[in-house]
């Protein structure tokens, strides 16, 4: 497998409203895209761009709150009831071959890909087996595609 762009940082966080005043207001970030619900997910997401060299798009904050209390990121939150870094999520040319790479060193795969917040295929690595780190693999978005 070969490691892709860093796509996205993923915060949980108990208010997206809360957060995006701090991104706006502490950290100054000068786009904040529109909050949506993905009840798949059992996430309500909103995304902070950071700059990119040469105008293009940066890193972002994928700020995430529980869409209800079934969500996964429901016992996160109940262990760290102000938020904090959630998971890490690294782009890949093909996603079933990089699901095949992980579950052959043994890493445990968290459920089929599925369609992410960009619209294309992730899955998940178990943080026990990546360093302590949740670790979101997704398929990079065709050119041109909606960030
Ligand atoms: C917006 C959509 C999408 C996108 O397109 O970007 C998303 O990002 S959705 C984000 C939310 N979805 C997910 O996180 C799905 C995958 N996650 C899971 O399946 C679970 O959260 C989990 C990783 C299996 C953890 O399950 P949970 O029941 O909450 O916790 P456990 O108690 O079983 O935890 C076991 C162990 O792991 C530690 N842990 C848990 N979460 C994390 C984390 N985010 N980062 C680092 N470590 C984590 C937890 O502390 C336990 O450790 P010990 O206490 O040492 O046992
Ligand atoms: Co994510």
């Amino acid at each position: 497998m070969k490691l892709g762009r860093l796509n996205h940082i993923g915060i949980a966080t108990p208010s997206l409203e809360a957060s995006i005043a701090y991104y706006r207001e502490v950290m100054g970030a000068t786009k904040v895209h529109a909050p949506f619900d993905l009840p798949a997910q059992g996430v309500k997401v909103c995304f902070v761009d950071t700059p990119g060299e040469n105008g293009s798009a940066g890193t972002q904050i994928e700020l995430i709150e529980p869409y209800d209390e079934t969500s996964t990121i429901t016992g996160f939150l109940a262990k760290n009831p102000a938020g904090g870094q959630h998971h890490m999520c690294y782009e890949v040319a093909d996603i079933h071959e990089a699901k095949a790479w992980f579950e052959g060193l043994g890493c445990r795969v968290l459920g089929e890909p599925r369609i992410g917040a960009h619209g294309t295929l992730i899955f998940f690595v178990h943080p026990k087996d990546m360093n302590g780190v949740l670790t979101e693999i997704m398929e990079t978005p065709k050119e041109g595609a909606a960030h």
